[in-house]
């Protein structure tokens, strides 16, 4: 078992305002946050057969040959920033991550806004795309169901974010395939350390484990836990909570010998969002609050730049 807390969030998903569960659940959020960053999420509504079409469909696509998987390749999705990436086409500080994998947003038409625009689903795994647009919108209620408990957790309305910050979130999906190892490379991850840059990750992780989870103490691993999510908190709300809510670094190495998928869901502020500091405590600013400058689309452009420096200077974004 992990030493992170399972959180039911059932009470979250209910429609009656007025559940005095909300309040136990969020409580239990709030303490997360301040002490890990890092909890696992059951209750969660999403079906089970749902994420093993998922599982199954995705398990297809990465078992293809290299060229194959090319023709959805993210070099053909532009600006749009969707499609997929090979072993080690992903940096990580600087670093080529160990995983392949594939990115996803709202599926939207196309035009010139970086990030946005069609997905590129493979035309040879049709089962994949009906999974991942079912997927996105059930997310979407899990993000926005945890951002209500994050609210009340926070003395705010528990429609805070849901009626502002996330009216219209910024979601990104991936889905990622880490090969076994390295066994023993200390310079060498399936992702390297890092923290997310938004509000919330929602992460589905197979069985095989090797998420790891920096604290105070040291690394501890976030064991796969069935039926759940791993909720972590990224950058935006611990500069939006002046450090109170943590956005802790965490890393991977799939040291199980078998195909590792994992499947993270961000969930952040629109795009045009200019993220507002929280009102707190009758008004009053947090101690150590950062102001933020710009909006979200602006702040997240600046950090996938450096994780796909080649594609960003053939994009020229
Ligand atoms: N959208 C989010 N939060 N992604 C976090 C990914 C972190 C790994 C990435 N290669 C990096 O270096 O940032
Ligand atoms: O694959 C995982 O378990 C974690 C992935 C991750 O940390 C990320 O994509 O930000
Ligand atoms: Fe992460």
């Amino acid at each position: 078992m992990s030493e992170l807390p399972v959180i039911d969030i059932a009470p979250l998903l209910q429609a009656e305002a007025a559940d005095p569960g909300k309040r136990a659940v969020a409580d239990a959020i709030g303490a997360a946050c301040r002490e890990h960053g890092f909890f696992y999420v059951s209750g969660h509504g999403v079906p089970p057969a749902l994420i093993e079409r998922l599982d199954a469909a995705s398990r297809r696509f990465f078992a293809l040959p290299e060229p194959v998987k090319d023709e959805i390749s993210m070099a053909r999705g532009g600006r749009a920033w969707r499609g997929f990436f090979p072993v080690g086409g992903e940096l990580t500080s600087g670093r080529p991550d160990l995983k392949e994998g594939i990115y996803f947003g709202a599926e939207q038409p196309p035009g010139d806004l970086p990030l946005h625009g069609p997905n590129l689903f493979p035309a040879q795994v049709p089962e994949l795309r009906e999974a991942v647009l079912e997927y996105l919108p059930a997310m979407t209620r899990v993000g926005q169901a945890v951002m209500s408990g994050i609210a009340l957790s926070l003395g705010l309305a528990e429609d805070y974010f849901r009626t502002g910050y996330t009216a219209d979130p910024t979601i990104l999906f991936r889905i990622f395939h880490y090969p076994p190892g390295p066994a023993d490379d200390p310079d060498t991850w399936g992702v390297g350390e890092h923290t997310d840059y938004g509000l919330l990750t929602l992460l589905l992780q197979d069985g095989n484990g090797g998420l790891q989870v920096r604290t105070a103490t040291g690394w501890i691993e976030a064991p796969p836990v069935p039926g759940t999510f791993v909720c972590n908190i990224g950058d935006m709300l611990d500069k939006l909570t002046g450090g109170r809510y943590r956005s802790t670094p965490h890393r991977v190495r799939n040291r199980s010998g078998n195909e590792r998928l994992s499947f993270p869901f961000f969930f952040d502020p629109g795009w045009d969002s200019e993220v507002p500091p929280l009102p707190y405590a009758g008004g009053q600013r947090w101690d150590g609050q950062v102001d933020f400058t710009g909006t979200y689309g602006e702040y997240l452009l600046s950090k996938v730049s450096k994780v796909f420096p080649h594609l960003f200077e053939q994009q020229q974004l």
